[in-house]
Order: C-alpha cells, then sequence, then structure tokens
C-alpha cells in the first residue's frame, strides 16, 4: 500500500482525468521494461483485466470498512486502472462523457 495522505484538488477535476489519460495514451509506445502502464497496454489482456477485478475489490473492502483515506487512496487505483482499460480498447474519454451524458435526466 502506498501514501494514503490527502492532497485536495482545488482546480479542473477534468483536467487532472484528461492529463492522466493523455499521460496513459503515451505510454503506448513506452517501453514495458521501463513504465508500469506500457506493461498493462502491451502484456496479457487478462493482468489487465485482473487488475481491475482486483482494485474494485480493494475499494469494496474499504468502503466495508468506512476508512475514508483508504477508499480514497483505492478508487485512485481503480480509476487510474480503468483509464487504462478505455485506452487498451480504444475508447476515448469523449466517448465516455458522451455515454454518461446520454443517461442524464
Ligand atoms: N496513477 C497511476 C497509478 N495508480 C496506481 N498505479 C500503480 O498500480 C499498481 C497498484 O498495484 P497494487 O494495488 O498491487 O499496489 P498498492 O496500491 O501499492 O498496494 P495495495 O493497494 O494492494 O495494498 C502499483 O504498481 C501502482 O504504482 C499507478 N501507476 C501509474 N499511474 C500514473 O501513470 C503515470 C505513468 O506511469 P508509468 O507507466 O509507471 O510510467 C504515472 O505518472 C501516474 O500518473
Amino acid at each position: 500500500m502506498g501514501e494514503r495522505t490527502a492532497n485536495v484538488h482545488d482546480g479542473d477535476i477534468g483536467a487532472t482525468i484528461t492529463g492522466l489519460a493523455a499521460v496513459i495514451h503515451d505510454r503506448r509506445t513506452a517501453s514495458p521494461e521501463e513504465s508500469y502502464t506500457a506493461r498493462l497496454l502491451t502484456g496479457k489482456e487478462d493482468s489487465l483485466l485482473k487488475k481491475v477485478v482486483e482494485e474494485a475489490c480493494e475499494v469494496v473492502m474499504a468502503a466495508k470498512d468506512h476508512d475514508h483515506d483508504h477508499i480514497r487512496y483505492e478508487a485512485g487505483d481503480l480509476v487510474y486502472h480503468l483509464l487504462v482499460v478505455l485506452e487498451r480498447y480504444g475508447i476515448t474519454l469523449e466517448e465516455l462523457a458522451g455515454e454518461l451524458d446520454a443517461r442524464r435526466h
């Protein structure tokens, strides 16, 4: 487990997600030896998909413990891995936003 200290954001949250997605996209051409993201993008499909399930379970366990800092930490892991899934399968943030917007009522 890494650092669980809160670094609360007071800026543009969309820019944070867009920036992270752009870094993940750029890692498509990075060396898998040097980049964890590159390994997830080019390695076995199941390794990435299992990681998403594992991170989702960790969010659930942290939530069951009502552990605020741990939930936030594990949610960060889950969102990062989900963004890697979107990149690997060619789904853009614009598509995701369109999907979410279409559900508004
Ligand atoms: N946001 C992340 C990010 N979040 C999580 N991780 C990695 O995801 C893995 C999570 O695995 P685990 O859950 O097993 O590890 P853990 O969280 O330490 O431990 P537990 O939760 O199991 O207790 C760790 O190796 C983390 O380093 C991330 N790796 C990279 N990024 C971003 O991606 C960028 C590019 O990273 P590289 O590909 O490494 O260059 C970085 O600059 C970051 O912005």
